[in-house]
């Protein structure tokens, strides 16, 4: 890590609602993630930001247990024991997954219902969230009956994130959501983000297009090699240029 990469005057960091310590894992012997620590807590938008194969899909795998991996992640100060599948999302750790993991031939309205699958049979609960996610996102409502394979790429990432919400979550996190769709609507879903963290929900970001996530951040990690080399206040980030320091570094 280079001590000279962080920024000089972070903001507080609010009360941790997940803490990730030491994170590290390996696929065979690549060392993807080395020693990775970052926060998020209620009201924050964090963002991971750095350049291909830096590792970032491999922390949100990491901290929901996807893959094996060594070091601690504390929800509400609570170590999500052993790191197994599962551990993270049981107590409300969600993930929208590159690639947005919907299920093309299935409506709309059945994908959303998925993501409130622990809910079981309260209709009443399935539907709260249902008119809290047209809330969000109006179009999915007008589609709702739509299969999720004929939407446009953003309408299906719109359909990820409401899945997410439908489950509840606690802390949510989203790789790379901007991911091959045009600006205008990857600035809506971006705001909607935005306004979700502004409520109280912590979201950590995985992003490429790093002047976007540092418009929604509070705080934001550069990931190089698998390692934490900077940690920046977007407030102080004046051009792209000056980031682009970080990712060469
Ligand atoms: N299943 C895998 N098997 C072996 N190596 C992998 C696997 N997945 C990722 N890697 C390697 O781990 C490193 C980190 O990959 P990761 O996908 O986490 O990076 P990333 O920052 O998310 O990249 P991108 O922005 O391109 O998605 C890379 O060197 C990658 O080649």
């Amino acid at each position: 890590m280079n001590p000279a990469a962080t920024s000089s005057s972070l903001p507080e960091v609010a009360q941790p609602v997940l803490d990730v310590r030491s994170l590290s894992a390996s696929y065979g012997h690549v060392e993807a993630l080395r020693s990775v620590d970052i926060s998020v807590g209620r009201g924050e938008l964090v963002a991971v930001l750095g350049p291909n194969g830096a590792g970032k899909s491999t922390l949100l795998r990491a901290i929901m247990g996807l893959i094996p991996n060594h070091g601690e992640v504390l929800f509400q100060g609570n170590a999500l024991t052993r790191r197994k599948p599962g551990a993270a999302a049981t107590k409300g750790v969600v993930l929208v997954p590159e690639g947005r993991g919907i299920f093309g031939p299935m409506t709309v309205l059945e994908n959303l219902e998925l993501g409130a699958y622990s809910v079981g049979r309260d209709k009443k609960e399935v539907e709260r969230r249902l008119t809290s996610v047209f809330g969000l996102f109006p179009r999915l409502k007008e589609r709702f009956k739509q299969t999720a394979g004929s939407m446009s790429g953003g309408e299906q990432q719109m359909v990820a994130v409401g899945r997410a919400m439908m489950a509840d979550p606690k802390v949510l996190l989203l790789d790379e959501p901007s991911l091959g769709l045009a600006p205008r609507v990857t600035g809506e879903i971006l705001d909607t983000l935005g306004a979700l963290s502004q409520s109280g929900l912590p979201v950590i970001l995985v992003e490429q297009k790093a002047p976007l996530a540092l418009q929604l951040a509070c705080r934001a990690y550069l990931l190089s090699l698998g390692r934490i080399v900077a940690t920046i206040n977007p407030r102080e980030v004046k051009s792209h240029d000056e980031l682009a320091q970080y990712y060469f570094a």
